[in-house]
């Protein structure tokens, strides 16, 4: 059975498309990162699929279910916002009435214990810093123990401490069985955790691969050399730019042959460098050319 299934979902906020004829399904036990730019639409595909917003066109389907009813969102855990803890409420208060809700709730101390928060149970979540927040959000979300989880920025504003921590319960629970689909902007985060990569921008879905497949859609160099030749035309050169300081900057899946070419082609050059791109302007490779292809559509 389909754990979650969003099929053909538009939504627009008046002008503003935030999802464009999305389609996906992950099954039982997934771990599904959901990667995209600032805007993209992950947020309010993630509020479609926990039953906070009705798609315009489409459906959505969560354990066989409708999101927006109670029985279905039994089975359904997810993150409030940080503005979403009452700020009154000790931490202790906020888990039993959210696991109020669910018939067979873990035991407030035993979740508390799982993510390092037993000292605080009896501090208003006002009270907490940052990242005592987001692993009350993260935990809140299991407190009902759900088949799946929805996580919207999980890790966000963490130091790698507690971020480690976080990483390590949201394995445990997918180690036990559990679905997941989480937003992030860190591809290290998606890299760690996810074994599916949906990639999402304007509203789209431009890549939906295995981790290991998005990351060799992904394997660029970066090569920086000094040339007097305009090199940034050349085949097998993703992108180019020439910089003022004479220098060029040459994103290439294939670094080896690319220099092997320049060489036999006897173009002189020299300061030549080389290295992986980072993840970040990787990704950021994959959107802009995926962006142009649907220009070009
Ligand atoms: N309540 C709303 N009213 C109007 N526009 C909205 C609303 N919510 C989202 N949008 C717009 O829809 C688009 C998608 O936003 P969304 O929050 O889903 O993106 P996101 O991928 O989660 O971004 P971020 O990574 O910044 O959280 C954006 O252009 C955003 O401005």
């Amino acid at each position: 059975m389909t754990v979650i299934s969003v099929d053909g979902v538009t939504r627009r906020f008046g002008e503003v498309v935030a999802l464009d004829d999305v389609t996906l399904d992950v099954g039982p036990g997934e771990l599904v990162g959901l990667l995209g730019p600032n805007g993209a639409g992950k947020s309010t595909l993630l509020s479609l699929v926990s039953g906070q917003r009705r798609p315009d066109t489409g459906g959505v389907r969560v354990l066989g279910g409708d999101p927006r009813d109670a029985a279905t969102r039994t089975g359904l855990g997810v993150t409030p916002q940080e503005t979403g803890l009452p700020p009154t409420l000790r931490v202790g208060e906020v888990v039993d009435f959210v696991g109020g809700h669910f018939p067979d709730p873990m035991p407030t101390a035993a979740l508390l214990e799982q993510f390092g928060l037993t000292d605080k149970a009896r501090k208003q979540t006002g009270s907490l810093s940052g990242g005592q927040k987001r692993r009350l959000a993260v935990a809140l979300a299991l407190v009902g123990r759900p088949r799946v989880i929805l996580l919207d920025e999980p890790t966000t504003g963490l130091d790698v401490s507690a971020r480690q921590a976080l990483w390590g319960a949201i394995r445990r629970y997918h180690a036990e069985g559990g679905t997941v689909l989480l937003t992030s902007h860190y591809l290290e985060e998606v890299q760690a955790l996810a074994e599916r990569v949906v990639v999402i921008d304007h509203g789209v879905v431009r890549a939906d691969d295995s981790l290991d497949g998005i990351l060799r859609r992904v394997g660029l160099r970066r090569v920086l050399l000094r040339a007097a030749t305009d090199l940034t035309g050349l085949p097998g050169v993703a992108r180019g730019e020439r910089r003022d300081d004479g220098t060029q900057e040459l994103y290439t899946t294939d670094s080896d042959a690319l220099v092997r070419d320049l060489v036999s082609a006897g173009v002189q050059f020299s300061d030549l460098q080389i290295r992986g791109a980072s993840l970040e302007e990787a990704f950021a490779e994959m959107v802009a050319a995926d962006t142009l292809e649907g220009a070009h559509r």
